[in-house]
């Protein structure tokens, strides 16, 4: 059975799934925390892996960029595929002062901009929560110290656009107590809540609105573990 954007077999996709949004970083969460990962789904580059960790099957598969990307296959994986919970492992730009590249954030809300999730109820005002469980859990295994490194829970924005300037915008956000700018967590909670599953979202800060501090595309590909471990964490507690 496949869909139009997934050629996996019936079966081939556990019912736990890490989404990172770089179909290399997918390969690469395969390829060093999974155990005999094989390769499951490769239309348009979007590579999807089945492996087990810790002796639990876990997928990955990438959501490619965006709000209309990852409502694609996150629909996709908990309509059609058996998936109950979908963590996205994501780079985001750190807005309040108190981040550092390399911080993790355990998104516990996102705000957007898109009129994609806002659509689904007309007239309201749509609130993007992930599943608390597996919020709780991977806060816990934040702060239990098996994952050190400064990890912080709060609001994200939800970006349609990654060019777009906006200082007095972004000003507002954070004396709101916005964390960071990325761009699929609120459509992956939609989502999750519009099928019946649960969803998650933890982003490796990748640069500083700020000051201009940035990660190359190099490192951006490959730290995030600590983000991958807390989804995993998560996962096994949650
Ligand atoms: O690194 P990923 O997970 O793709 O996340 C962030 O990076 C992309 C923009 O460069 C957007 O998808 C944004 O949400
Ligand atoms: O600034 C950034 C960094 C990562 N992802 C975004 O959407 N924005």
């Amino acid at each position: 059975m496949a869909t139009p954007h997934i050629s996996a077999a019936p079966g081939d996709f556990a019912p736990d799934v890490l989404m990172p949004g770089d179909p290399r970083r997918a390969r690469h969460i395969a390829e060093t925390v999974l155990d005999d990962a094989r390769l499951v789904t490769e239309v348009r580059g979007i590579l999807g892996f089945t492996g087990t960790y810790e002796g639990r099957p876990v997928s990955v598969l990438a959501s490619g960029m965006g709000m209309p990307s990852i409502s694609i296959y996150a629909t996709e994986l908990f309509r059609f595929y058996g998936v109950r919970r979908i963590i996205r492992i994501g780079t985001a730009g750190g807005m309040a002062p108190v981040l550092e590249v390399g911080d993790v954030v355990i998104a516990t809300a996102a705000h957007t901009d898109s009129a994609l999730t806002a659509n689904r109820i007309p007239g309201i005002h749509y609130s993007h929560a992930p599943n608390f469980a597996l919020a709780a859990a991977a806060v816990a295994a934040a702060t239990s110290g098996t994952h050190p490194g400064a990890v912080h829970a709060g609001a994200v924005l939800s970006s349609d656009a990654f060019y777009v300037d906006r200082p007095s915008t972004n000003e507002l956000l954070v004396r709101h107590g916005t964390l960071a700018v990325e761009m699929e967590a609120a459509a992956l909670y939609a989502v999750a809540d519009a099928e019946g599953g649960q969803a998650l979202a933890i982003c490796t800060i990748s640069d500083l609105l700020f000051s201009g501090a940035a990660l190359s595309a190099d490192e951006r590909e490959v730290l995030f573990d600590r983000a991958v471990h807390l989804g995993l964490a998560a996962f096994a507690t949650a």
